[in-house]
Formats: C-alpha cells, structure tokens, sequence
C-alpha cells in the first residue's frame, strides 16, 4: 500500500499520543461518535500534570468521558447537551454549555474565535488505499477542526459506517499527525429505537397534512420527529426529498418504503444529504457506503439560504416549552441545561425562506415532573433563567396533540389564543387568565 509507511511512522499508543498536550490548552474531541476513546482515558490519566485543559465536544455519547471526571485538571465544554452531559453537569464536574449558530461553527473555528483548538481528537475509519480517512457519521466541523490544531490526532475504528460524501467527510493522512489503533474500543452508540407514543402520532399526524409529493423533510433530535418519519413511510407520498442536520432512523424507514427518494430535489438529487448521525445499529448498517446518502460539512446542510433555495422544504423539531407570547424554549429549564439550540434556527428559518416551505415545531401539551405532577409544556411565562432558542417573531407552526397553530403576522393577543388553542384541556382556563393579566386577551378571544 502506498501509505503504509507513513501510517506505521505516524502510528502511536494513546499514552503517546496525549503527550501532546500541554496544560492551557483547548483540545477540541470529535464530537457525537467522533469522540476519541483510547485517547480520553489516556489524556484523563495525566489529570495531576495537566490543568485548565479545555475539551471542546458536542452530544456527548456513551462511553462516558474520562476526562469529564477529572474537573480539577480539564474543563469540559458541550456545544448541545445529552442524556449522558446532564448526567455529568449533576456530579462534581466542569461541565459547561456553549451556543453556537451550528452553520457557522467552521467558520468560527476557521477564523480561531472564541476557544480555539490546539489540538484535535477525532475517531475515524481505517484508511482507504488512496491514503484517506473516512470521517464516519460525524461530518460536522471535524474537518475545520482537524486543518485548524497545530496538532492532529485520528483514532481508527472499524466499528463506524464509511459514510460517502458529500463533501470534506474525509482527511488525508498527509494531513494527520498521530495515528491510534482504536480498534479494541466499542462502536457507535447504539441508541434504542423507541416507539412513538399516542400523542407523537397524533403530532405527527398534524403535521402530515402539510407535506406535499415531492417535499424535503428535515427531521430534528428527539422522540417525536422519528414518530413523523414513522408515519410518512406508512403513507401514500411520493418522491419525498431528504436533507437534514441529523440522520435518525425513520430516514431509513422512509426511503426503504419508496416514499423517499430524491427525485424531485434541486440538491443532491436522488441522495439525502445530512452532516451528523445518532441512532441504532440498523441505521448504522444503513449507512455504511450507501450511495443514497451524502455526508456534508455543517455549513452546506445548516446554511438557512440552501435550506431556502430548495421548495417545499418541511422541518421538524422538538422543543421543550413555549409561554404565552409565542417564544420557544427549546433547551433549558431555569438555569438548567438541557440540550442546545444546535441547528435549530438554521432550519426554522431556512424552512420559512422556501417557496411553499413550513417550519413545525412540536412538543407533547404536557409533561410530568419527577413527582409525577402533570405540567402544562405551554406556560404564561418561563421561568427565570430558561433561555428563549426561537424568537416569536421567528416562528411558524408550533404543534401539539391538539392541533397545530400558525403564527406570522399574528398581533400578541392572537398569538395567545393560537397557543391556548392547542394546551391541554385542563390548563385552558387558567392559561387564559394569565393573558388577561398580561395584557394579551380581548373579550372577543373566544373562550375556549
Ligand atoms: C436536524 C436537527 O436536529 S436541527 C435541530 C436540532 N436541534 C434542536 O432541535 C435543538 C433543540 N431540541 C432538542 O434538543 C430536543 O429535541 C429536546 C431536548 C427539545 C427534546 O429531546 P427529547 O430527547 O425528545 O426530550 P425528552 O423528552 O427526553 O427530554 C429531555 C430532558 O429534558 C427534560 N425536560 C423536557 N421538557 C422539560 C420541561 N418543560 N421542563 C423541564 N424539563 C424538561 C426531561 O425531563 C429530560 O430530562 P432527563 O432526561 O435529564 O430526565
Ligand atoms: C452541535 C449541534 C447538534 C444539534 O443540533 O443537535
């Protein structure tokens, strides 16, 4: 092989590897399964000679991060919150948030603003014949990260789906520093592949009556746009079109029915284009060097004027409450974390710019607390701390289990009645006594 001995020269143990490190310095991790394994724990074990390390990452996936446990020595920074970083956030650990506009995070990291990394640690797949490393489901940023750091790390594992670009969804060991045989770790993160509940589906079903043959859909993170794509590969659509942020599963539930197939695209025509994916091991086998997908970098599947360039363009997200002046939360509770705003306002806009496009942003009407109280997900107004994700005047649908309201154009004591419309039965009075107070009722709102 032509590279072989520039592989076996640049080929180093993990511990080798982390030596590179200094203490100061900002480390940016590859981020959703792009995180380096054997290179964490290896870096995590110089915890007593290191500090005031900083590890940039995003959607932290299983296995937990050694470094993550080391607050003393490392600061760890996740650009959009897991399950497994609200977990970390909970113990004794360094654990903080930082926003970004997700289509411009290359750009960010190109200009070397704001942390910018020394060093990056991304997972990869085995090199190629032709001297490259596939960048596996997790196109994103790395590629600016990688060509940014002054040094480079990749970490090869034969667990990750090769996945076919696109564009930048591989570096060239020309370009890479140290090279660690990562093959003895775990895979991606498998996650299970829930079932929609009853009122997923009766969101889902809202939103199907808006999608045309011939649309582009964008499915977000969370339960409940997997429920739409569950149902769109039950219905009679036709030519359906894909291009999103991340790839879920239901994508392969929809192009394996035949209802999705790209061939009504301006874009990437008969290929779905994404930049990260998270899901179950079927998706992975899905993925792995199938010529119907296409990786992208971030700021060509995120950029809201491509997204506006394309008709018909469908998104879908979740959120996780909206109060009473039509703003939307869709990542935090007071002054807890939960997710992020990711590529949320990428989509609603770039959605609202298409010609025919729709921007549905959905949540259950309700939710239970850890006592178990039912609580209203549409609220007077947040409480302190919880951050606005969407401005009012950014939205289009938001959608629940009782309907979908529409929201341009609409003055506040409309915009009122359109999110009293669609709560939950049992907090309609209340919620519009709250609107009087606010100043955002008329008597002729019909009462509910
Ligand atoms: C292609 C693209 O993806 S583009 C856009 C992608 N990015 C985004 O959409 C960013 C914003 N959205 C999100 O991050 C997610 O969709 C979410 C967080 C809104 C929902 O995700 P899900 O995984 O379905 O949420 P889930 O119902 O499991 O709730 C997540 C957590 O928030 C908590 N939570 C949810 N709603 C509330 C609320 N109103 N108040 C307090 N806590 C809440 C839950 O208790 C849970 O916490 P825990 O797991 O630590 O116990
Ligand atoms: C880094 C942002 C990921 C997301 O939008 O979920």
């Amino acid at each position: 092989m032509a590279y072989e001995a520039e592989y076996k020269q640049k080929l180093v143990s993990a511990e080798e590897a982390a030596k590179v490190v200094n203490s100061g310095d900002a480390v940016a991790y590859g981020f959703f399964n792009g995180k380096p394994i054997a290179f964490d724990r290896a870096l995590a074990a110089r915890h007593e000679e290191l500090s005031e390390v900083i590890i940039i990452t995003a959607v932290t996936t299983p296995p937990v991060p050694e470094v993550a446990q080391k607050p003393d020595s490392f600061i760890y920074v996740d650009l959009q919150y897991s399950k497994l970083t609200r977990l970390l956030k909970l113990g004794p650990n360094s654990v903080y948030y930082c926003p970004v506009l997700y289509h411009m995070s290359p750009k960010i990291f190109r200009g070397h603003i704001g942390v910018s990394p020394r060093v990056t640690a991304a997972r990869v797949c085995p090199m190629d014949e032709h001297g490259w490393f596939n960048l596996g489901p997790q196109n994103s940023e790395t590629r600016v990260k990688l060509a940014v750091a002054e040094k480079t790390v990749v970490e090869v594992s034969d667990k990750l789906p090769v996945c076919l670009g696109g564009a930048e969804e591989a570096i060239h060991i020309s370009e890479v520093d140290y090279i660690i045989d990562g093959r003895a770790e775990e895979g991606p993160f498998n996650a299970p592949e829930a079932e929609p509940s009853p009122e997923d589906k009766a969101i889902a079903g809202h939103i199907l009556k808006h999608i045309v043959d011939g649309a582009t859909v964008q499915l977000g993170i969370g339960g409940m746009p997997s429920a739409v794509g569950k149902l769109i590969a039950d219905s009679d659509l036709k030519n359906l079109g894909g291009h999103t942020e991340m790839f879920v599963p239901s994508y392969v539930d929809m192009i394996e029915s035949g209802r999705m197939n790209g061939a009504m695209k301006e874009f990437d025509r008969y290929r779905v284009a994404y930049t990260f994916a998270i899901g179950s091991q079927r998706m992975y086998d899905f993925m792995h060097n199938n010529p119907g997908l296409a990786s992208y970098n971030v700021e060509y599947t995120n950029d809201p004027r491509r997204i506006g360039a394309m008709k018909n363009f469908i998104s879908i997200c979740n959120i996780v409450e909206a109060d009473l002046f039509n703003q939307v939360n869709a990542e935090s509770t007071g002054y807890h974390q939960i997710s992020g705003n990711g590529g949320l306002w990428d989509f609603v806009l770039g959605s609202q710019w298409s010609e025919g496009g729709k921007s549905f942003l959905c949540m259950t009407s309700t939710r239970k607390d850890s006592k178990g109280n039912v609580i209203s997900r549409i609220v007077p107004t947040f409480k302190p701390g919880s951050v606005v994700t969407v401005p009012r005047q950014m939205v289009d649908y938001i959608v629940t289990e009782y309907g979908a309201a529409r929201m341009p154009g609409m003055p506040t004591w409309m915009r009122a009645e359109g999110m009293i419309n669609i709560a939950h039965p049992d907090f309609r009075e209340d919620l519009i006594k709250e609107a009087e107070k606010m100043g955002i009722w008329r008597q002729s709102n019909k009462r509910l």
